[in-house]
């Protein structure tokens, strides 16, 4: 605990020392202000309010200097006059979260939050990943229901979605969960014959705090990579079972939130029935975990209101690690863990006055709606009727698009801005048109689709090698796609390695843009880094000429770059693709089914393509047979598996001849 107290109150200092502390607002100035030094206050405030999202924590009467030790209790009394005068001058609120005493008198801190209006809200995502049976579930159903578990599962069953997950008690898919807080910092929710009423919650609040709830289970983890890049997270909730300790995904979950640089802080859940022997070397456990090389995270463990609000204050860094003890069964911590959500303010920069880009992570088909496709708004502002650019197809065309509805959490709005998540409702468009991936983009940015592209990867774990036609896993945003590698700046890679790789997409193009994190994975193999470079790719115009461009695209005339490959097999990849661009229903349905149903992960081959998740799933909607083809027809280094296929499905064809004519003998002799 002293130890923790330590490493809390140096890594604050440091902090303190290397930002520009803003003593204006902090010193004395505040005690009483001449009228210029009022403006400058409330321009300075202004400005901080703008960087902070319309939130900001002001500290008043200390300095980083020790120049001012506190304030006496009528300083204080005058500084926090001007404080709220200042505030609601800017329509904000003003609640007071912390005071400590220093040598001459006072320091507190304040919560400045802008007061906004009923169709607007500060939006947070919170990624909740952690091992099976940590607790996910039920720690977000008894923080946004209000009500406590009975830890034999009570609390999760209003969240699961489907009828297998309350059978099974897994989440498998990502679902979403809101928290409101208003101005003053009160939870809103207030769950009425044991639902939620969105639209309330939203109206009602100043800040609302988004769950995204991925599963812990293995099996799910494609869910849970998609989860953590396509909803853009800004910060990610690791649950821990105290009486299990690190155990299964957890150290997978940890190890893909650092790679994608999304802060964590871990809620260590079940003391009520975990001994203190056993929670004590778990948490030691923990703690050297997170002090490790590969994580080197300052751990600190969150006991007291204080703590609370100096690991809020830091959280910004990526390096902090607040840890909380919870019970959700008896409560017992829950309070600290509410106002540290509470606190949260948003890490990433949105660009607001750039041209709009909207990244589809789900799409629907609501009854007397029509299509509506959910996402998060990366770029710029989209408004009500705006004409965007939709796509792109299999055949990386776009199309233009209209608004015709907007609903950020289920409330309809008329704008939404960078940062948000929404839901728009569009015109003129099939649901069976559009799939997870796609974007919506303003058209001055003349969106272009690429088969290939060059990323700079680091490979964090694989059993082997990887070396060139290696393919796996592309998660990148909302995309998700096998991709196979063209080239690399190396021979092979092994773990550690650094590399500029060269992708190419097996199945359609996507919209990539440089600078983009992506992920790059196969069952347990992870790579992670970041898109460097688009390799261009020209649309096809005609729908007559597709089967000529796809053969282009494939073999380096669109792109370039292509992987080589015979003449046969180049006739036979043609083919096939002129398959895949037909697939369109298909890929969306198995997308539904992923989200919806059972989620087998994709496990692939080195240098081939074997779909063992999809096929096993997918046999019920006789589908899945489309998957295969997909990935077989891609690249020249599947031709392997793709003649095995084929002579299987030949020599299988044979027997069944060999058995038709046998069983009909007589009749064919006649
Ligand atoms: N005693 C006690 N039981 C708890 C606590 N938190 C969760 N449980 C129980 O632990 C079990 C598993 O909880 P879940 O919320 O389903 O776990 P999960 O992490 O969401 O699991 P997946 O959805 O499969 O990833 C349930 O039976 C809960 O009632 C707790 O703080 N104390």
């Amino acid at each position: 605990m002293t130890e923790n107290r330590e490493s809390l109150s140096s890594f604050v200092e440091k902090q303190e020392r290397s930002t520009d502390y803003d003593k204006l607002l902090s010193g004395k100035v505040l005690v009483a202000p001449s009228e210029d030094q009022y403006e400058l206050l409330l321009t300075r405030l202004k400005q901080q309010l703008g960087e902070g999202r319309g939130e900001v924590i002001l500290e008043i009467g200390g300095s980083d200097d020790g120049s001012e030790n506190g304030l006496l209790e009528d300083e204080l009394a005058a500084a926090v006059a001007t404080l709220q005068s200042l505030a609601n001058t800017l329509e904000c609120s003003c609640v007071k979260l912390r005071e400590r005493k220093e040598i001459r008198g006072s320091v507190v801190q304040y919560l400045i939050r802008r007061v906004l209006d009923q169709s607007d809200f500060l939006e947070i995502r919170v990624a909740v990943v952690g091992n099976v049976d940590a607790g996910k579930s039920t720690l977000l159903g008894v923080l946004t229901h209000g009500e406590m578990d009975n830890g034999r599962g009570h609390a999760r069953q209003r969240l699961f979605r489907h009828k297998h997950e309350m059978e099974s008690g897994r989440t498998s898919s990502v679902g979403n969960d809101i928290l409101g807080f208003d101005e003053e910092g009160n939870i809103v929710n207030k769950p009425e014959h044991g639902s939620l009423d969105w639209v309330k919650i939203c109206e009602k609040s100043s800040k609302v705090i988004t769950f995204i709830d991925l599963a812990g289970h293995e099996k799910y983890l494609k869910t849970t990579v998609f989860g953590m890049t396509g909803h853009a997270p800004d910060f990610g909730m690791l649950m821990v079972g105290a009486n299990a300790g690190i155990i299964g995904m957890t150290k997978e979950h940890l190890g893909l939130a650092l790679a994608l640089s999304v802060p964590v802080f871990v809620v260590v859940t079940k003391i009520d029935m975990c001994p203190v022997n056993i929670l004590q070397d778990n948490l030691k456990m923990l703690v050297r975990i997170l002090k490790s090389p590969g994580c080197r995270k300052v751990p600190v463990m969150v006991k007291t209101p204080d703590d609370v609000v100096l690991s809020a204050t830091n959280f910004v860094s990526e390096r902090l690690c607040p840890i909380f003890q919870v019970s959700n069964v008896t409560g017992e911590n829950l309070d600290l863990l509410k106002t540290f959500l509470n606190l949260l303010t948003t890490r990433m920069e949105y660009h607001e006055n750039e041209p709009a880009e909207f990244q589809i992570d789900d799409t629907y088909s609501v009854p007397g709606v029509g299509t509506v496709v959910s996402g998060t708004t990366l770029k710029g502002v989209i408004k009500l009727n705006d004409i965007l650019m939709l796509g792109p197809d299999p055949l990386g065309r776009f199309q233009q698009i209209a608004v015709k509805s907007i609903h950020r959490k289920r409330m309809a709005v008329k704008e939404v801005r960078a940062g948000q998540t929404a839901s728009f409702a569009l015109k003129k468009i099939k649901r069976s048109q559009i799939r997870k991936g796609m974007v919506m983009v303003s058209p001055v940015l003349n969106p272009q689709a690429c088969w290939e592209f060059e990323g700079e990867i680091l490979v964090l774990h694989h059993p082997t090698t990887i070396s060139s036609r290696y393919q796996a896993m592309v998660h990148c945003g909302s995309i998700r796609q096998t991709a196979s590698i063209i080239s690399m700046s190396k021979d092979c890679l092994r773990t550690g390695d650094k590399a500029l790789i060269h992708f190419r997409f097996i199945k359609h193009p996507e919209y990539v843009t440089p600078g983009q994190r992506m992920v790059f994975r196969e069952g347990r193999t992870k790579a992670v880094g970041n898109v460097i470079r688009i390799v261009s790719h020209s649309t096809p115009v005609h729908q007559g000429n597709r089967s000529k461009q796809n053969k282009q695209q494939r073999y380096g005339g669109g792109g370039g770059g292509g992987g080589g490959g015979g003449g046969q097999e180049k006739q036979k990849n043609d083919k096939n693709h002129v398959k895949n661009e037909n697939c369109q229903e298909e890929v969306t349905d198995a997308e539904i089914n992923e989200n919806g149903q059972e989620d087998g992960d994709d496990i692939q081959k080195s240098g081939g393509s074997l779909r063992k998740g999809k096929s096993r799933r997918g046999g019920g909607r006789g589908k899945s047979g489309n998957n295969n083809s997909s990935s077989k027809t891609a690249l020249p280094d599947v031709t392997n598996i793709t003649s095995l296929t084929v002579t299987n499905r030949n020599s299988t064809a044979k027997v069944f001849c060999l058995f038709f004519i046998f069983k009909h003998r007589s009749f064919l002799k006649s």
